[in-house]
């Protein structure tokens, strides 16, 4: 995937500087930023719910201007709110999110029952998912994004609202996923966060990528890049 010269606007503030970022398969890669620096807003642009101002997004070549639902079966999108329906069960849930990614019906039945018990969500598969808890519908919106296996996958804060046993599962799993060949863009306000899980580290502050690392020992300024860049603004 390709991000070439990606710049938003709103009103008189640039949210997106010419962002330029390439990412191989199998890579996890993070921006790291502070509240308000631009991460939803770009992978807002990946999905095409915000259409940048210039600059594309290119996955295996082609844009979302080539052909809008081809170019979103790459993607699969957990954005730091989970939006799942309350009035179905998980498993209603992905049969429904199966049929619109048009997941085969030779697959689709296997590829729930999959998803459902390596998210541990099969004792809760005919719940309403209003029941569920915060952690179980942010899981199950992990299992719904990935379930026409995406090359893309991408996390708005990912591991915000779980238990430590599930954060190990889910890094795991991220880690699997990623490794079988896919790329991972996630965007976190946490250091041990994109250090414990990214292979490669962007620091978004004020919409511009101000440093890369794949070193994850050397991102140890974060704080004192986010103070000095305050200042600078004044
Ligand atoms: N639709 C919009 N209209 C106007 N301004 C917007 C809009 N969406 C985002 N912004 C502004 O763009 C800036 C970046 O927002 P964005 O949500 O991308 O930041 P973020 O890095 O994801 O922050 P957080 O960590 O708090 O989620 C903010 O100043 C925000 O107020």
């Amino acid at each position: 995937m390709i991000i070439k010269d990606v710049s938003k606007r709103y009103k008189e503030y640039d949210v997106l500087k010419s962002i330029n970022i390439t990412l191989k398969r199998g890579e996890i890669y993070g921006l790291l930023g502070p509240n308000g620096a631009g991460k939803s807003t770009l992978l807002k642009c990946i999905i095409g719910l915000v259409t940048p101002d210039s600059g594309k997004i290119f996955i295996d070549g082609k844009t979302i201007d080539d052909d809008r639902s081809e170019f979103l079966q790459y993607i699969g999108y957990v954005p730091d709110t989970p939006f799942i329906y309350n009035y179905l069960t998980p498993k209603e849930y992905l049969d429904f999110i199966a049929d619109l990614q048009q997941v085969p019906d030779s697959q689709k039945t296997d590829r729930i029952q999959m998803l459902l018990k390596n998210f541990s969500l099969k004792d809760k598969e005919n719940e309403m998912i209003s029941t569920l808890s915060f952690g179980m519908k942010h899981k199950l919106s992990v299992a719904g994004a990935i379930i026409h296996e995406p090359d893309v996958l991408l996390l708005d804060e990912p591991l915000s609202s779980f238990d430590p046993p599930t954060t190990m599962f889910m890094k795991k799993f991220l880690r699997e996923y990623a490794d079988s060949g896919k790329i991972i863009f996630m965007s976190t306000h946490l250091v041990h966060v994109a250090q414990n899980l990214c292979d490669r580290v962007g620091v978004l502050i004020n919409g511009e990528i101000l440093k890369e690392y794949t070193n994850m020992k050397n991102i140890i300024n974060f704080e004192n890049m986010i103070i000095n860049d305050m200042e600078e603004i004044g």
